[in-house]
């Protein structure tokens, strides 16, 4: 056996780091931004521990373009550095100074977050510049200014300079091909993008702003002269409402602090949640939770990620659960990694803690708000029931604790737990092998017919509408004991709720077998199967009706699901009630009088079901005028 070292040669690293390491180039300004926060933060740090007594000042960021020299500097007035520290933290490629910091300070109690971690972010700069300078004098009393070159080699120059305050400018010489970080409004998107509300100032160009008139002159009407005045543009807010306390904040706080998160929506917010952790990672961040639309694709990825209040991104799919992309607002933890690829995030353990935890916040939320204000929760339910019932289909934990507070709204609109709902109809929507059957519509207008015939034995019928129904049904059918669902259209009553006693037939079976082709004749035989069966003389003398499972396939499969099924054929039951007078008239007639019969009550039955289209209604209502 032989032992070895893998030899890691600098220079062929070297350009991989440089051009591969973040596949967005935009990225290098968020890293060097990010740098001259962190130096100013660190120097709060200190200046709090007594490790530094000079007057520490306003801290701030400069981003600075020169169109003509091909610059752009990014000048703090943090630690800087003094040569060996240069030589520490900038000539060795992953030896974090931030990280050492975050080592040395972590057991004192500072709020000021450092944001590096990898010692990685400063080479990023060459992904857009052919030279990159720094120009920094370090904090201590006798510093010296030094000045680091490089060319984007392995080699560099350092050297005594002159500069007379404390701090880095690092200085970009922008290379050919990215002209484009020369330009002033590609450099304000990317600073609006990324560092909008980064704990320090950061300043880029000027804006005007309209002040009164320091002489005091006036206009004719008397009041003071307003004039135009150039000052310093501050692109961030230091301090959103998420790195705040609840308690120091009011709802129109979180109002203000939504429209800053999403300028062009004009609709607010029904309710926010506060997130706030320590333990076991570090999370804060406000969500919203939006009115949803049925549209929900379009509400999407509106929820941005950042780390230490650097923004990372507006795709969070991997960090929260799918159906949490419908909420809107911030996350902030400094434990997401964010320099590594996508689906290695999935399989972080943090991520996956704090993925957990947030849909937790959020089930437990609502909980909260139905047991608080119960009424004022079922008038919110129309906007959250999307939401509920996609976190129910993607997240079991949810669903199970959903169950508290997830309502089903019955025709005559009272809300119901799926519990509740149950303990309500058990006596009476129970079937002969005790099975208790959730009767519902989707469109109570469309099924007017069939859930008034349920209401009038005094069942009750529940509404679902909307894409996700079909698998939510199929979902609560697996999670809730002894319980069956049924679309109120699906069959007769009887056979809905199937109940021990059988009425008896007013029609022999001959006499139903001499009905069956008269019937038939009324409609396409391929598509309808007409049956007879022997219900109440009160009920419709035809129902159509298509059957449960039929149904629930043909919709699953619209929505891309149990494709292996093949394309299901239309097909519906065409029911004859064999106790209704109408029917035994129709056996007693003859010839055309009796097929003319059978095709007007076929027809008023498709009228009821809203199938009867196009030519048949033309010619139904023409027979129908005759008939008057
Ligand atoms: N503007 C600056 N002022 C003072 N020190 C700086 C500045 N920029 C970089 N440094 C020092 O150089 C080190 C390396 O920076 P670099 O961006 O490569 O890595 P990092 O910030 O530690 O981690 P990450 O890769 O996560 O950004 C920093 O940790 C810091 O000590």
């Amino acid at each position: 056996m032989k032992k070895g070292h893998i030899n890691v040669e600098t220079e062929n690293i070297f350009p991989i780091i440089k051009k591969f390491l973040y596949s967005d180039h935009e990225i290098f300004l968020r890293e060097l931004v990010s740098n001259a926060v962190d130096a100013s933060q660190k120097l709060k740090v200190l200046s709090k521990n007594g490790e530094y007594d000079k007057e520490v000042g306003e801290l701030k960021v400069e981003v600075i373009l020169d169109k003509a020299a091909k610059t752009l500097t990014i000048r703090d007035n943090g630690i800087g550095m003094t040569a060996d520290e240069i030589d520490k933290y900038i000539n060795q490629i992953a030896f974090s100074g931030a990280e050492e910091f975050v080592q040395k300070y972590k057991e004192s109690d500072n709020k000021e977050s450092i944001i590096g971690h990898f010692g990685l972010g400063f080479y990023s700069a060459f992904m857009v510049a052919e030279k990159v300078e720094i120009l920094t004098l370090g904090r201590y009393e006798d510093a010296t200014a030094v000045r680091w070159e490089s060319n984007g080699t392995t080699e560099y120059t350092i050297q005594d300079a002159e500069k007379a305050t404390r701090g880095t400018d690092i200085i970009l010489h922008i290379n050919e091909e990215s002209a484009e970080f020369l330009e002033e409004a590609r450099i304000g998107g990317i600073l609006n993008k990324y560092c909008k509300f980064l704990p320090v100032p950061v300043i880029f160009g000027t804006r005007t702003e309209q002040i009164d008139d320091p002489k005091g002159e006036k206009d004719e009407e008397g009041n003071i002269k307003k004039i135009s005045n150039e000052v310093p543009d501050q692109i961030n807010n230091p301090s959103p409402a998420w790195t705040k306390m609840p308690a120091e904040l009011e709802k129109e706080d979180y109002a203000q602090f939504y429209r800053e998160l999403y300028p062009s929506t004009i609709e607010d917010p029904l309710f926010h949640i506060h997130l706030n952790v320590d333990y076991p990672f570090n999370l804060t961040g406000i969500l919203y939770f939006p009115k949803i639309k049925e549209n929900v694709e379009v509400q999407k990825n509106k929820i941005q990620l950042y780390s230490n209040q650097v923004f990372i991104t507006d795709s969070v799919e991997e960090i929260v659960p799918e159906f949490l992309t419908l909420l809107h607002g911030v996350i902030d933890s400094p434990d997401i990694p964010l320099n590594v690829s996508r689906s290695y995030l999935q399989s972080d353990s943090n991520v996956k803690k704090i993925s957990a935890h947030i849909s937790k916040k959020v089930s437990d939320k609502l909980k909260e708000m139905f047991k608080k204000d119960r009424k004022d929760f079922e008038e919110k339910w129309g906007d959250l029931r999307i939401f509920s019932e996609y976190g129910m289909l993607s997240d079991d934990k949810f669903a199970d604790r959903a169950k508290a507070f997830h309502l089903m709204e019955s025709t005559d609109g009272k809300f119901y737990t799926p519990e509740e709902f149950k303990e309500e109809v058990k006596a009476t929507q129970t079937d002969k092998d005790g099975k208790t059957v959730f009767l519902y519509t989707n469109d109570k207008e469309e099924q007017y017919s069939f859930v008034k015939a349920a209401n009038d034995r005094g069942y009750k019928v529940i509404e679902l509408q909307g894409p996700l129904a079909a698998h939510w049904v199929q979902k609560m059918e697996s999670s809730l004991e002894n319980v069956t669902f049924a679309r109120v259209d699906a069959d007769t009553l009887d056979k809905l709720i199937q109940k021990d006693e059988n009425i008896p037939s007013k029609l022999s079976e001959d006499e139903q077998k001499e009905l069956q082709p008269v019937f038939e004749a009324t409609v396409n035989k391929d598509k309808f199967k007409v049956q007879f069966e022997s219900m109440s003389e009160s009920e419709a003398p035809i129902v159509v009706t298509q059957p449960e499972f039929i149904r629930r396939m043909k919709e699953q499969q619209a929505m891309g699901g149990a494709g292996f099924f093949g394309a299901f054929p239309e097909t519906y039951n065409m029911i004859v009630n064999s106790n209704h007078p109408k029917i035994s008239s129709i056996l007693a007639a003859k010839g055309e009088e009796q097929a003319q019969k059978a095709k007007q009550l076929t027809d008023l039955a498709m009228l009821a079901q809203g199938m009867l289209k196009g030519e048949d209604l033309t010619n139904f209502v023409n027979r129908s005028i005759e008939l008057v």
